[in-house]
Formats: C-alpha cells, structure tokens, sequence
C-alpha cells in the first residue's frame, strides 16, 4: 500500500518537494516516476497496467503542467484513485493545467488541487486519508 506519484517531467519535481517532506514526516510509503502521457504513452500504459495485474493498493498523484493530459490518462488507464496535481508555470502560469485536470469529461473521475505553493501537500495529505481507509 503505497503513494505513486507520476510526474509529467523531471522538471516537475521540485514543486512536490512539500510533499515528499510530508510522506517522509508521515511514514506514508511512496515511488516516483517519470512517465509523460504525451510523450511516453505506451511506457505510461505498460506501467499502469503491471500496477494493476500487481494488486498493490495505491493511490496515484498524477503531476504535470502546461497541458495537463497525464491525470486523465492515468485515471483511464487504471482503477486505483487518482488526484491530478497541476504544476504552475508556463505562460498561463498552471491555469491551463488545473483546468484540464478539473476539466475531464464525464466517466473521467479525476480529483484535483489547487495551483497554490501548499497544495502539494494537500494533494498528499488527501493521499493519506484515502490510504488510511484501506488499512495504513
Ligand atoms: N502535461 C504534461 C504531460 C502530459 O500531460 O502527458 N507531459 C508533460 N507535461 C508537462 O509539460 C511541462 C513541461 O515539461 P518539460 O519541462 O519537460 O518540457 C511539465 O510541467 C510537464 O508536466
């Protein structure tokens, strides 16, 4: 039982830094990966789809900016729960990110955070009460 966090990039690592403090505060086990819905789907699918045949019991912290497609793929592409956390930057400064994660379709339940420095630890301390349900 654990957190995966997914990364859109690399450079989206240092905005989570509260976040893994937390995890590490908690005790709450966590990975991290790198794996971009634009530009490694089929290494995002794989990975997704080793996860799901492992039956570990995970929520997913799904991290990406500018055009956030990675939390909705990830939440279609697996059953475990997923809370999209938009990175701000770029141009628009994250607003294009939150609103593509808060934004997906219906059949697509993907949760959300805000844009704000303490939301990544919201993102993981929402993480933890979800696993917390399931026996942590
Ligand atoms: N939104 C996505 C996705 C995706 O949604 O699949 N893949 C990368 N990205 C985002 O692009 C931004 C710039 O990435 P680079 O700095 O690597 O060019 C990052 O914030 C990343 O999350």
């Amino acid at each position: 039982m654990k957190v995966i966090v997914i990364y859109g990039s690399p450079n989206d690592k240092p905005f989570m830094e509260p976040a893994r403090e937390y995890f590490a505060q908690e005790g709450v086990p966590y990975e991290e990966t790198v794996l971009s819905a634009h530009r490694d789907l089929p290494e995002l699918i794989k990975f997704l789809g080793d996860l799901e045949a492992s039956g570990e019991k995970a929520v997913i912290l799904a991290v990406a900016g500018l055009s956030a497609a990675l939390p909705g793929v990830v939440v279609m592409s697996c059953s475990l729960p997923v809370i999209g956390v938009p990175v701000p930057g770029g141009p628009l400064n994250g607003i294009d990110a939150l609103l593509a994660i808060a934004q997906c379709p219906g059949g697509v339940p993907c949760t959300t955070v805000g844009l704000h420095k303490k939301t990544p630890v919201n993102a993981a301390m929402a993480a933890h009460r979800i696993l917390k349900l399931a026996g942590l």
